[in-house]
């Protein structure tokens, strides 16, 4: 199964998805074409076939738009306040811990783990302040086998930080900065992994003017994707006009910040002229529905981010967000705009195939990466998922999907791949069968 249009999952039984030796897929070949059998007979007699048995389906694997790694011990935790005050007394106090890289080799050995099991197979990350530490969860995707993308957040805005955690100035943020962008440069070429580093100013309270500008001239000067969060609760949104008297998007825009290559998380409180500069600079929004309920002060508008040929992707938000799974998040954004829906904007309500498209070829357009699909040129990023309600319920096509989407958990995700590499399983393919 993979999304056919925003609007449509495509299901497409009995067919032969051949993969080369660099992990695309190379040919998707039906029962009716004429070399099924002998491709597939092939395929048993050289043991690279896999069968996936009845019940059981093969979709995509997730694009997580937006998880701050450090925060994961905190996930499902401390939930009881708003934004400014939850980063002050929690979240800052436990990022600061990541310079101890002991600790940082257990929690993002654990979340890394964690999310291939839940069928993400390309996450984009927020580190902590420190290079190293961030360097430690670039190593463990690339053991593990996860396609990632990860900053090393800049902070250095004595206003809205605490002594103990930030950049010291606005020289250290941009100097740390570049230090892990040519770290992670190396780590791709020796490793061979499928690791960016990623420009990530944590957001436009958190940064100074000279912070923000450098780091709009790094992500030119290295052309790379550039994270951070946009109007993301009524307090954010008003800190920029407060600071700037300009809306938050216009000072990310200001600072060279919003690009083809920018993703943006939350934007609960984007306006129609923010959502137009968006689409002009093509930069794509982070919907995290589970986080917004706590920290959005309202639910992000989807549909009317797609009307405007906005790109959305999803994100769990880890641990503004307490579930790392994109399952749980595509029936969070399909309930938040069904409220959104209640509360007066009759054409705000997604559909699981709209929720689909976002986890799948949403976060793919986002980060550039030829996956989401599956289709030839495509890389073999797959997750086989078991049908836990097969033999009680109907097997229509979109039933079936529809069911996936509410019902799986990570005991149903069987098989999980990355570019055709196995990197996650419980229990058993039928191979040869
Ligand atoms: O959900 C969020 N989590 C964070 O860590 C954060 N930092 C700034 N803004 C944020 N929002």
């Amino acid at each position: 199964m993979s999304s056919a249009t925003f609007d449509k999952a495509d299901f497409t039984p009995d067919v032969l998805i051949c993969v080369d030796q660099s992990g695309t897929i190379d040919r998707v070949i039906s029962v009716a074409d004429k070399d099924y059998q002998s491709v597939k007979q092939a395929a048993i007699n050289n043991s690279t076939y896999i069968h996936i048995s009845e019940g059981s389906y093969l979709l995509p694997g997730f694009t997580d738009l937006h998880i701050h790694a450090p925060q994961w011990s905190q996930a499902g935790l401390a939930l009881d306040k708003p934004l400014n005050e939850w980063l002050n007394t929690y979240t800052f106090p436990l990022e600061a811990k990541f310079r101890d890289l002991a600790f940082a080799q257990r929690v993002y050995q654990s979340l890394v783990a964690e999310l291939l099991a839940n069928g993400t197979t390309t996450g984009l990350y927020f580190g902590s302040i420190h290079t190293e530490a961030n360097l430690v969860l670039a190593k463990i995707c690339a053991s593990l086998g996860q396609r990632a993308f990860i900053g090393k957040v800049a902070m250095d805005n004595p206003d809205q930080t605490p002594e103990y955690y930030r950049d010291n100035d606005s020289k250290e943020a941009l100097e740390e900065t570049e230090k892990f962008v040519q770290k992670m440069i190396q780590l791709k070429q020796s490793s061979q992994a499928e690791i960016t580093a990623v420009i990530t100013p944590r957001f436009v309270p958190s940064c100074s003017d000279e912070t923000l500008s450098g780091l709009g001239k790094l992500a030119q000067k290295y052309d790379l994707p550039i994270q951070s969060h946009c109007s993301e609760s009524i307090w954010e949104d008003q800190y920029a006009k407060d600071r700037f008297n300009m809306h938050d998007a216009e000072v990310l825009d200001k600072f060279g910040l919003l690009t083809d290559k920018s993703i943006m998380a939350h934007g609960t409180q984007l306006s129609d002229s923010d959502l137009k500069l968006f689409h002009n600079k093509k930069t794509t929004i982070a919907h995290c529905p589970i986080s917004n309920i706590y920290f959005g002060n309202s639910v992000t508008r989807v549909k009317k981010a797609h009307q405007q040929q906005v790109n959305v992707g999803l994100g769990t938000d880890i641990s503004g967000g307490f579930s790392p799974s994109i399952y749980r998040n595509m029936q969070q954004a399909i309930m938040s705009s069904q409220i959104l829906t209640d509360s007066g904007d009759r054409n705000a309500r997604i559909t699981a195939a709209n929720a689909f498209y976002l986890a799948t070829v949403g976060g793919a357009k986002a980060l550039h990466v030829k996956t989401g699909l599956i289709k030839p040129g495509y890389q073999a990023d797959f997750q086989i998922v078991k049908d836990q309600y097969f033999d009680i319920s109907s097997n229509d096509p979109q039933e079936i999907f529809e069911r996936l989407v509410y019902h799986t958990n990570k005991e149903n995700i069987k098989q999980v791949y990355v570019s055709g590499k196995l990197v996650h399983s419980i229990g058993e393919n039928d191979n040869g069968k």
